[in-house]
């Protein structure tokens, strides 16, 4: 596949505030890949760096090889960018607006009615063009503002909190336009919310007080058969470990264990044997993949184990 986006030691500061340390990804064309991390993660920072609207005081981003900071003009074209606030004129009207964005990406005249009228198309905005953009629902403001963002097909699609806002039927909605759009382009998203990156997300990244914490595909790996279990105190857990098809079971606190079954193994069999083993069980439940635990541990929603 090929490498769109390559971005090695990316730091930025601002004064003495450190925004970004040494940030290193890849990202593959047709790959959606999401930026988790709590307010102030660095997230909208690393977004702008991308979109070529921030320089980086240390490090280097390629967008199909060619160096955003050497060559920003040939590396722009090859970017669309959806920022925090979507950068909306609501005085005018959707057609007029995107006419001006298409302009403003240089389009050729003869060429900007067709991608004005195909980028609404892929936006869900057909009937929207004579609509005064003070008018919309917020759910429309964001596919207007994607829409400015692919106007000239790009290869990358920045998107900085898409779905901010948007009530759950519109994050649906936005959410089955990003994968459409993710089969013609890379597009990196950043969002706060763990469910949101699961949904839409092949790839998600961590980020905490400006560092990688995680960097990992969403696909779990075949075969990974975790289960998690709390045990009454007076339980003997050392038992769990001779229990059929139990391969690993690892003590994380609370009387708590995280079991690893072999492939052969199923939790209905399990906790029928915790249970016959007279072991006292109080609670079992999937384990939480990787990229659960660590966001868990970092913003500290979940109970802590
Ligand atoms: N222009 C700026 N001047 C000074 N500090 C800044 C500036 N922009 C960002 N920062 C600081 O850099 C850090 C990272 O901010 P950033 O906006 O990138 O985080 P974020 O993950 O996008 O947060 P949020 O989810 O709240 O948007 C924060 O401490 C922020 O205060």
């Amino acid at each position: 596949m090929d490498t769109l986006v390559r971005v090695t030691d990316l730091s930025r500061r601002f004064g003495s505030q450190q925004a970004l340390s040494d940030v290193n990804f890849c990202l593959d064309t047709g790959e959606v890949l999401g930026l988790l991390g709590p307010n102030g993660a660095g997230k909208t920072t690393c977004l702008r760096m991308l979109s070529g609207m921030l320089a980086p005081t240390h490090g280097r981003i390629e967008i199909k090889g060619i160096d955003l900071s050497r060559h920003p003009l040939k590396a722009k074209r090859l970017l669309g960018y959806l920022p925090e606030r979507p950068p909306l004129h609501s005085e005018l009207r959707v057609d007029e607006y995107l006419h001006f964005c298409a302009r403003l990406h240089r389009l050729p005249r003869r060429h900007i009615p067709e991608a004005v009228a195909e980028a609404k198309r892929r936006c869900g905005l057909d009937d929207c063009g004579h609509r005064l953009i003070a008018k919309l629902s917020k759910g429309f403001r964001q596919r207007l503002g994607i829409a400015q963002a692919i106007l000239h097909r790009p290869k990358l699609l920045i998107l900085d909190e898409p779905t901010e806002g948007l009530d759950p039927f519109q994050m649906r909605e936005l959410r089955t336009l990003i994968r459409n759009l993710a089969q013609e382009c890379g597009v990196i998203l950043s969002s706060h919310l763990l469910a949101e990156v699961q949904a839409v997300c092949d790839r998600a990244i961590i980020m905490h007080q400006g560092r990688i914490q995680f960097d990992a595909s969403l696909y779990s790996p075949p075969g990974s058969n975790q289960w998690r279990v709390r045990l009454t105190p007076t339980s003997d857990a050392s038992t769990l470990l001779i229990l059929p098809h139990v391969l690993s079971a690892e003590a994380i606190g609370g009387d708590r264990y995280r079991i690893a079954l072999d492939a052969l193994g199923n939790p209905s069999d399990l906790s029928r044997s915790i249970v016959m083993a007279g072991l006292g069980l109080l609670e079992f439940v999937p384990e939480h993949s990787d990229l659960e635990r660590v966001f868990f541990d970092l913003i500290g929603v979940e109970e802590r184990t």
